[in-house]
């Protein structure tokens, strides 16, 4: 399906690289059919280069010009620009993937001024060990064929979901910025550890094998997570007093009110945008 395509990723940071090095080490793309672009760091496509042997230029327009699939991996903010630049170039028998937070495909294709397929997704940085959680919905122009191409494509960085463009920002919320949420736990729970005098590595170990078993025991089995906590809880034990100082301090409450910050913020962005292209 993606033999002899051309992927250009238009910003060439964290995301982008986690994706390249998925596609190149679980053979879906050869680093030869990769062209890497961003808006001024040399040193960085150098090292892309360099370390996945892909193609880089310093020229959005030549990157454009060359692919059969865009991937527009640039922060949220730096679209606009980047739509200026590359409008001109970019053609309906491309197309467009977008990694965007808050950034709707029909957005995309208002700046590009095409009616060109556009598949917005949105991952997490688990991508970089090839366990991200994505989800990926597709645009007005966008045929089947072109939810396939990108499921393929972001399989090599871990599960994918195939959602409507309304879920993108409760997805966002939760498994976007989702492990943001589990290192701050992981945070709390090592500065703890050091503080009661356990090693840093120690204290690392136990956190990670720990996460590692609740993912698992919660993939695995059909008890809901109050069973399973509850299990792990006896009558006046240790779990039992650290719960009491949760639910005191309204932790899960003040969790949700989190969670629900983020999807906000992602609805808010897309809200600025549509209110931008009315403009
Ligand atoms: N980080 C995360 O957890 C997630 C991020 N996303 C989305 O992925 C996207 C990329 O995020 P991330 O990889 O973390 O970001 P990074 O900051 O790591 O990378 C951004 C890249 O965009 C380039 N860039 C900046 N301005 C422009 C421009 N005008 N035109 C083209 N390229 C430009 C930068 O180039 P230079 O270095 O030269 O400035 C850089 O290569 C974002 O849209 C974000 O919403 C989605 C899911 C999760
Ligand atoms: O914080 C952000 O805006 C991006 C989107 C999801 C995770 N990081």
């Amino acid at each position: 399906m993606l033999k002899n395509k051309k992927i250009a990723f238009i910003g060439a940071g964290s995301m982008a690289e986690a994706i390249i090095a998925g596609l190149i080490r679980k053979e879906i793309i050869f680093p030869e059919q990769i062209i890497a672009t961003n808006k001024s760091n040399k040193e960085r496509l150098q090292y892309l280069e360099k370390t996945y042997g892909i193609e880089t230029t310093s020229s959005q327009v030549e990157a454009v010009d060359v692919a059969d699939i865009v991937i527009l991996a640039m922060k949220p903010k730096h679209m606009e620009d980047s739509a200026v630049t590359i409008r001109k170039q970019i053609h309906e028998d491309q197309l467009v993937v977008s990694l965007l937070a808050g950034t709707s495909s029909s957005y995309i294709e208002s700046l590009l001024e095409k009616e060109i397929a556009v598949i917005r997704t949105m991952p997490n940085t688990s991508a970089h060990v090839g366990e991200s959680a994505t989800v990926i919905s597709k645009g007005t122009f966008a045929s089947e064929e072109h939810v396939k191409i990108a499921a393929t494509l972001f399989q090599a960085i871990g599960t994918v979901t195939v959602l409507a463009e309304t879920d993108m920002d409760v997805v966002t919320g939760i498994s976007g910025s989702g492990p943001a949420y589990f290192y701050y736990f992981t945070e709390a729970m090592e500065e703890v550890a050091q503080e009661a005098g356990l090693s840093p590595q120690d204290a690392k170990e136990l956190i990670c094998q720990t996460i590692l078993g609740v993912a698992k025991r919660l993939i695995q089995t059909d008890k809901s997570p109050k069973e399973l906590y509850e299990e792990v809880m006896s009558p006046g034990g240790t779990t039992e007093a650290a719960f009491h100082v949760l639910k005191e301090n309204g932790v899960k409450e003040s969790f949700k009110e989190a969670i629900q910050a983020s999807i906000h913020r992602s609805s808010e962005l897309g809200n600025d945008k549509k209110s931008a292209t009315l403009k």
